[in-house]
């Protein structure tokens, strides 16, 4: 800060004025030439006074008050409150404990795992944009939830690289769970950009952070199941090609796996990607068809179940949260530190993927049965061909690889998860009018 100043100060050593120095048209008029060296010395002592008084004043006054976060206001981004709301979420129960930073954390998946860290004592900080893809009182209301847990969510976009910064100025995170992200299958052929924006180039943006960190963090971050695309053999195996995606949400997925591979390959940032099976459950996703499907279902609206060109209903392996939410954990706790310093790579560091399915698929249909008996209302139900619009026609987990490294298994049915969500559902927003209380314990 300072040698900008002075860059932009008038210079401070008489001997650049020396006469000799001026330019040729001055010798012709050798009075005005004197005159304006006296100006000119006289300038140049002036700029040094000052520059002299500048330095005693602000430069040698004490860092209380020369500080430029000191002069933002409190409570926002680098203020005094903020940081202070900073340091005590992040704040570990022990020197065992991680901190992490979690994106995306009031989504659905990241206020279960902002939680679920939280409750084992790690220090949790959270990230999320709040943006409007889907109702986003819903998102405030989770917030509520990780206040009351002692979490502090900052509000910020991944492409910030300032604020992550600041962020990582401020803690030193041992952890970064990146959970944020342009979620859903269908909406990307409404809105492509959202997807480069947050998937590509908002990941980007975080790795580019974590790289520079010193010391790096170990990074967990959400894939998706939809990147083996149209392949046909199953169940899914990470060893299976992933070339072949349906969707532009599928494609900047796969684009994330490629990117981690060059982040750990050039900078040493230790990265696992998991790929989640179409995760549901309590304060989940109302763009997903389960959560919709339930509200049509109450509202008697009829709803479209997709089925293939040969009349088969489409099936998923829907994966219970806290199933994800063990998933998570497991992969934090095996991850091995990034290898990097000040950006550079000190040796070979971590890289891995794992299917966090449930290895299960369920056909449209049948959850949709399930969904009538908790509700106990039957469904207008209508047959669709499935549109070619990103959906793939079924899924399926092969979860070998995650049982054996991750300790995952697992543990809950269709059936019962459903329970729980419709249980959550009621409580949240009644079983006809929509209420906006936030009262369910997650
Ligand atoms: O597994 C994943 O990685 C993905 O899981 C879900 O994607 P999806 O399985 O397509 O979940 P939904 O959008 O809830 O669709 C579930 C099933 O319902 C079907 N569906 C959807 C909408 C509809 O009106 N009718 C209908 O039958 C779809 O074709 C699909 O088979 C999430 O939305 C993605 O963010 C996530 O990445």
């Amino acid at each position: 800060m300072a040698s900008s100043l002075l860059d932009n100060s008038p210079p401070s050593t008489p001997g650049k004025f020396k006469p000799d120095k001026a330019p040729p048209y001055l010798h012709h008029h050798h009075h005005r030439s004197l005159r304006l060296q006296s100006n000119i010395s006289k300038l140049t002592f002036y700029s040094f006074l000052f520059l002299v008084l500048f330095f005693f004043f602000f430069l040698l006054s004490p860092p209380s008050s020369s500080s430029p976060r000191r002069q933002l206001s409190a409570d926002l981004p680098g203020g005094r409150l903020w940081e202070k709301k900073v340091l005590k979420s992040t704040r570990p129960e022990s020197a065992v404990c991680f901190t992490v930073l979690v994106t995306g954390a009031a989504g659905f998946v990241g206020t279960h795992v902002s939680i679920a860290l939280k409750r084992r004592g790690d220090g949790v900080l959270g990230l999320d944009n709040f943006n409007h893809y889907y109702d986003v009182n819903l998102k405030h209301a989770r917030r509520n939830v990780l206040d009351r847990a002692g979490i502090f969510v900052v509000e910020g976009d991944i492409n910030d690289a300032d604020l992550l910064r600041r962020l990582f100025d401020v803690v030193y995170f041992t952890h970064v769970m990146h959970l944020a992200a342009q979620a859903g299958v269908r909406y990307a052929m409404q809105n492509p950009k959202s997807y480069v924006h947050s998937n590509i180039a908002g990941f980007v943006n975080l790795l580019e952070v974590c790289k520079s960190a010193n010391p790096q963090p170990a990074i967990v971050w959400a894939s998706s199941s939809s990147v083996y695309g149209l392949n046909s053999k199953v169940p899914f195996s990470e060893k299976d090609r992933t070339d072949r995606p349906a969707s532009l949400y599928a494609a900047t997925k796969k684009a994330g796996e490629e990117i981690a591979h060059t982040y750990n390959h050039i900078h040493g940032l230790s990265i696992t990607g998991l790929r989640f099976f179409t995760v549901y459950g309590p304060w989940g996703r109302p763009d997903m068809a389960y959560f919709f499907f339930t509200k049509d279902i109450l509202k008697g609206k009829e709803i479209s179940v997709f089925e293939t060109a040969d009349g088969r209903s489409v099936a998923r392996d829907f994966t219970y949260i806290d199933d994800i939410v063990k998933g998570c954990l497991g992969a934090l706790d095996t991850a091995k530190k990034s290898t990097g310093s000040g950006g550079k790579k000190k040796g070979p560091a971590q890289l891995r993927i794992y299917n966090l399915g449930n290895t299960s698929p369920v056909p449209m249909t049948k959850m949709v049965s399930i969904l009538e008996k908790l509700l106990k209302v039957k469904a207008k139900k209508k047959a669709q061909p499935l549109p070619r619009n990103g959906d793939v026609e079924f899924t399926h987990a092969n979860i070998s690889l995650a049982q054996r490294e991750l300790g995952y298994k697992p543990a809950t049915g269709l059936e019962s998860g459903l329970k729980k969500f419709v249980r959550w559902y009621v409580s949240y927003y009644g079983t006809t009018k929509k209420k906006n209380g936030s009262s369910s314990a997650l």
